[in-house]
């Protein structure tokens, strides 16, 4: 059966100028391998900075002019290009921005969430599908005629997934739906997550929240200084079976219910990320070669002490 999204060996570098016009490449996503199935609910795990809302806008096709995309996206077992982005995006594959800023602020909130349309009865149909979704999602009529600034956060929220909904996405990819938001609203959204993946919707949850992860996804995927590290069952992640990355394991440690221990050190930032393993200077027990080579990702793990492959 094909995936239906399947990213093999991506990365993404920018283009910099430094002082003196010196070019520098800087690497923010090195050779990133995941797949999402029909109705699943993958959460990509990573900090700040570490690369998460490139990796879907490079799905979207909507990097920046300045980033340099290598690797292969496919979707439905089909290459995507940049062409095949533009027409499938906003129609079979959704985005839920990671920030209410997406909103226009000057536009009314039905308005903008409908858009274009080419005829009337076009139109006069968006607006009816448009209505059933806000009403489900517990939004008024008022709201059609509301501004922006008029919304709670919460409100705010379910208008994002409202519009990322309205064009019968077969993949949402959710980029850090959660922040912000009260602890009701949370639940919410990320049942409102899981019904679209009980409607065989494949969901991509970006997240740096990690209990929003183990809350609803299927399985987890670990990045690491733009690396994923490891792709765990989220069950396994629960029990703290088979984890075998050090960094997922540390990541297990520190939650509540272990007793929050934490690990010293920070991720290498990108352009000081080693040339062999980049978890090589906060690993207990590296091999010799650790710090000179890098392991790739085999059988969901990126490790070599899994994968000896000299
Ligand atoms: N246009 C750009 N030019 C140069 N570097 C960029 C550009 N856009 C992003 N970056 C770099 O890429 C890194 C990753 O950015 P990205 O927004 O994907 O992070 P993120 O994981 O989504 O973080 P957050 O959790 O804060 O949303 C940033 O640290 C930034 O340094
Ligand atoms: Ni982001």
């Amino acid at each position: 059966m094909n995936k239906l999204l399947d990213v093999n060996n991506v990365s993404i570098s920018f283009i910099q100028y430094t002082k003196g016009l010196k070019q520098q490449n800087l690497k923010v996503i090195t050779d990133l391998t995941l797949d999402i199935e029909e109705g699943e609910i993958l959460a990509v795990l990573g900090s700040s900075g570490s690369g998460k809302s490139l990796l879907a806008h490079a799905i979207l096709g909507i990097l920046p002019d300045n980033a340099d995309l290598n690797g292969e996206i496919k979707y439905n077992g089909n290459v995507l290009n940049q062409k095949a982005k533009e027409e499938i995006r906003g129609k079979e594959i959704s985005l839920i921005p990671q920030s209410v800023n997406f909103l226009d602020p000057l536009m009314k909130i039905a308005d903008q969430v409908i858009g274009e349309c080419e005829t009337e009865e076009e139109c006069r149909e968006k607006q009816i599908k448009q209505r059933k979704i806000f009403e489900k999602y517990g939004l008024s009529e008022d709201v059609d005629n509301m501004y922006p600034f008029q919304l709670s956060g919460g409100m705010a929220r379910r208008v994002l997934i409202s519009t990322a909904l309205l064009s019968n996405p077969k993949l949402i990819i959710a980029d850090e739906p959660t922040p912000g938001l009260d602890q009701k609203s949370v639940k919410e959204t990320l049942n409102y997550l899981k019904q679209m993946a009980d409607d065989n919707v494949g969901v991509l949850l970006i997240t740096h929240d990690i209990y929003a992860a183990l809350e609803v996804a299927n399985r987890i995927c670990i990045f690491y200084s733009g690396f994923v590290i490891e792709i765990v069952d989220t069950k396994d992640f629960k029990e703290g079976k088979n984890l075998l990355h050090p960094y997922t394991q540390a990541l297990y440690e520190a939650l509540p219910k272990n007793g929050f221990k934490l690990t010293k050190g920070h991720q290498p930032l990108h352009g000081e990320i080693p040339n062999g393993c980049p978890y090589y200077d906060r690993c207990d027990s590296p091999l010799e070669y650790c710090n000179e080579k890098r392991p790739n990702l085999i059988n969901n793990i990126r490790c070599f002490k899994y994968n000896q492959e000299e």
